[in-house]
């Protein structure tokens, strides 16, 4: 699978590590940095990796940042993407079985290698479930979806 991956600077050892051992497993993994530990900002490692999802030269993507919070929120300000915050393997499974999610997100401060892998396992080898779910997958992707008026009984 082509895979793109970025993190910032507090992940950057993860996602170094993470890039290894998915080329190891046969992927072809495209590295968008940051490459060090000097400060960098989680929004433009975001922004970046979700643009090769959008433009199609990656099939899935893996942002990391140090809670995977703030990387998370800058994917999921592309359209294109889903990015689904994850810590364990079910909740990966799931981004995918329910969420169809293309980009997976991990804090490197909150979670271990091990962990990673589990979670990016599940992930890459998780298909989507459709049926009621390609309903709902579908109103995150239309732009012009109206919510309905949600009525509140008291
Ligand atoms: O954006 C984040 C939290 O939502 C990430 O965890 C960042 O990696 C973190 O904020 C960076 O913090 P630092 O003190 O500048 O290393």
């Amino acid at each position: 699978m082509r895979i793109a991956i970025a993190s910032d600077h507090a992940a950057w050892e993860l996602k170094a590590a993470l890039a290894d051992w998915l080329r190891g497993e046969g992927h072809e993994v495209a590295d968008l940095g940051t490459d060090g530990p000097d400060s960098v900002d989680y929004p433009d490692y975001g922004y970046r990796l979700a643009e090769a999802v959008a433009d199609g030269s990656a099939e899935r993507g893996v942002a990391l940042c140090g809670s995977g919070i703030g990387i998370s929120i800058s994917v999921n300000r592309n359209p294109a993407c889903r990015c689904a915050l994850v810590g364990e393997p079910l909740s990966a499974k799931l981004a995918r079985e329910h969420n169809d999610a293309n980009v997976i997100a991990m804090g490197a401060r909150l979670t271990g290698i091990d962990m990673a892998k589990a979670c990016l396992t599940a992930f890459l080898t998780t298909e989507f479930a459709g049926d009621r779910h390609a309903r709902r997958v579908d109103k995150l992707s239309n732009p012009s979806f109206n919510p309905p008026h949600l009525e509140t009984s008291r």
